[in-house]
């Protein structure tokens, strides 16, 4: 089952200061939300607080019908890297969150399996994070997200600091990962590329807010002609 995601007036920030305010705003069950925006424009300030980690300043976030008050396992997060606890193996990184989900322990471990199985992580199940490239952990991050069955996955630029080659190939898992799983995405990148090859809609960020929505035609069709839309996006950024 997926999960809506409703924004109303929302405004957030830090003790410093505001970030966002008074931001509305509808995710879809379901549908694969990006934000980009300019550096400092709230991105992953937005994104925290979908994870219930930090406080709103006014307004409220709902998951579903309910306002989200701190993190929960219906709502999984990725990060750009450390996001995998160092002393724990592949394995054991992944069943965090089965064990959450309160899976016995043979269970965990072949639910665990499958899934660095399905990220092509076979073999490296025994191994510390410390031990894998940058793309090998961020295999791990999405096993360990998709693994406890979450309704909405947040990820904050997960594919950020790879190279373009690795970066390439991790698009093409998320997108095939996500064919089987309809859990509802709310993913953060810099890269406009990125943004309109994963994205059923785009939101750019910029000046405390929100500066468009733009509908993506024919969403994760890599044959499209997406020239126009670049153009548009990069104007707004
Ligand atoms: N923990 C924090 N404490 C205080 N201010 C913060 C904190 N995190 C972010 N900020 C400030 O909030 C604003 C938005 O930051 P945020 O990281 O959300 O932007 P972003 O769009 O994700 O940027 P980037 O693309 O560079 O990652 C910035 O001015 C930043 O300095």
């Amino acid at each position: 089952m997926t999960l809506g995601i409703t924004l109303e007036s929302l405004s957030l920030g830090y003790a410093r200061g505001p970030v966002l305010n008074g931001i509305d705003l509808t995710i879809r069950p379901g549908e694969v939300l990006v934000i980009v925006g300019a550096s400092g424009s709230g991105k992953s300030t937005l994104l925290r607080a979908l994870a219930g980690l930090l406080p709103v300043h006014g307004g409220r976030a709902l998951a579903g019908d309910e306002e989200i008050t701190g993190a929960s396992r219906e709502r999984a997060m990725v990060f750009q890297d450390d996001g995998l606890l160092p002393w724990r193996t592949v394995r054991r990184n992944v069943e965090l969150p089965l064990r959450l989900r309160g899976l016995p322990r043979g269970e965990r471990k072949a639910v665990a399996r499958e899934w660095l199985a399905r990220v092509g992580l076979e073999g490296h199940e025994d191994r510390l994070p410390r031990e894998l490239s940058g793309g090998m952990r961020q295999r791990v991050q999405l096993a360990r997200a998709l693994a406890g069955a979450p309704r909405a996955v947040l990820m904050d630029e997960p594919f950020g600091a790879l190279d373009a080659q690795t970066r390439a190939g991790m698009q093409a898992l998320l997108l095939d990962v996500l064919r089987d799983t309809r859990a509802t995405v709310v993913f953060v990148t810099h890269d406009v590329d990125e943004a309109l090859l994963l994205a059923d809609r785009v939101v750019v960020l910029g000046h405390g807010g929100i500066r468009t929505i733009v509908d993506v035609p024919g969403p994760r069709d890599s044959a499209a002609d997406r020239t126009a839309l670049r153009a548009q996006i990069l104007e707004e950024l």
